[in-house]
C-alpha cells in the first residue's frame, strides 16, 4: 500500500509510504488522500489531520514523474493536475486543524501539500521548495495560491516560488513557511506542539479556522486555485519540460 491512515484518539495521521520513491504521489496515493479527507468529514470525532511521510529522507517528492511523464497534452496533465488540485482544495478547507509533519525533503508538489496544511512542523535537516521551476513548469497543485495566502511577505513568498530551490529548515523558518524546527522524533516533536490545543474542544479550533476559510471562499480561492493549474497545464507541454524530466529519469541510469 502506498500510504497508511491510523487514528489515535481522533488525531489521524495519513503517511505517505513509498520512501523507494521519496514519497512521490501516484493515483494511489491521491486515492489514499481522498479516503481519509472523506473518513474526516464523515466522522465528527476526528480533531486534526496529520499528514507525514516514510523514512526520514523525504516527506514527499511531489508528483511520480515516472508515471506522470506519460502525460504529454496539455488536457492530459490539466486531468491529473487537477485531480489532485481538486485533492488539495478539500484538504486545505478541512474543518479540523492540519498538521504537515516535514520529516525530510518536501519538493515540488510535496512542498505545495506542506503549504496547503494549517501548520508545518519541520525537520532540522529537511530541505523544502517549490522546483517546479526546474522542471520548467509551475506549481500544479494549487500551492502557489495558498502560499501566497500564507502570511509571508509577499516578496519572500514570490522569491520562494521563482527560486524554484530547496531551502533549509532554518530558512524556512525564518520566512515563515515552517511553523516550528524540530530535532530528533517527529512523534515527540508532533506531541509537544498538540499538548495545549488537544485540551481545548474541537469545536473551538474549528471555529477559528472558519474565520479564514470564510475570507478564502469570499476572494474566490477556488476559482484561483483552477487557474493556477491551467497554467501549469499549458507549461506541461513544452519541451523544456519535457527534456527537463528525462534528464530527472534519466540520471540514474
Ligand atoms: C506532477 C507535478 C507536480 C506539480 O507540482 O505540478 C510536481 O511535483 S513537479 C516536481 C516533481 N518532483 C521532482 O522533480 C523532485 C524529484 N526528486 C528529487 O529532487 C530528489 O529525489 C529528492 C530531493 C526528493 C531526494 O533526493 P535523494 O538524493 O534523497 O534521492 P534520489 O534523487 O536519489 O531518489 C531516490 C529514488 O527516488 C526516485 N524519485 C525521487 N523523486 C521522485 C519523483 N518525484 N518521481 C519519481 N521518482 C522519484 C528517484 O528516481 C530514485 O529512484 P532510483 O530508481 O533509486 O534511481
Amino acid at each position: 500500500m502506498a500510504y497508511k491512515i491510523e487514528n489515535n484518539e481522533g488525531i489521524v495521521t495519513f503517511t505517505i509510504d513509498r520512501e523507494e520513491k521519496r514519497n512521490a504521489v501516484n493515483d494511489e496515493v491521491m486515492e489514499g488522500l481522498k479516503k481519509v479527507i472523506t473518513y474526516i468529514k464523515e466522522h465528527n470525532e476526528v480533531k486534526f489531520l496529520v499528514i507525514t511521510g516514510s523514512g526520514e529522507q523525504a516527506f514527499c517528492s511531489g508528483g511520480d514523474l515516472s508515471e506522470f511523464h506519460l502525460l504529454k497534452t496539455e488536457e492530459q496533465a490539466f486531468g491529473m493536475l487537477s485531480k489532485m488540485g481538486n485533492i488539495l482544495y478539500e484538504l486545505a478547507t478541512l474543518p479540523v486543524p492540519t498538521i504537515a509533519l516535514v520529516n525530510g525533503a518536501a519538493v515540488g508538489g510535496g512542498c505545495e501539500i506542506a503549504t496547503a496544511c494549517d501548520f508545518r512542523l519541520v525537520a532540522s535537516h529537511a530541505r523544502c521548495g517549490f522546483i517546479q521551476g526546474t522542471l520548467a513548469i509551475t506549481s500544479g497543485w494549487g500551492g502557489g495560491t495558498y502560499l501566497l495566502e500564507r502570511r509571508l511577505r509577499y516578496d519572500q513568498a514570490l522569491k520562494m516560488l521563482i527560486d524554484s530551490k530547496k531551502y533549509d529548515a532554518a530558512h524556512l523558518h525564518e520566512i515563515g513557511w515552517a511553523t516550528q524546527v524540530f530535532e530528533g522524533s517527529k512523534d515527540q516533536a508532533l506531541e509537544e506542539f498538540i499538548f495545549d490545543i488537544r485540551k481545548i474542544h474541537p469545536e473551538v479550533h474549528q471555529a477559528y479556522k472558519q474565520i479564514e476559510l470564510r475570507k478564502w471562499q469570499e476572494r474566490n480561492i477556488y476559482e484561483r486555485v483552477m487557474q493556477e493549474i491551467r497554467l501549469c497545464a499549458k507549461l506541461w507541454e513544452s519541451d523544456a519540460h519535457n527534456e527537463a524530466v528525462n534528464r530527472f529519469l534519466n540520471k540514474s541510469k
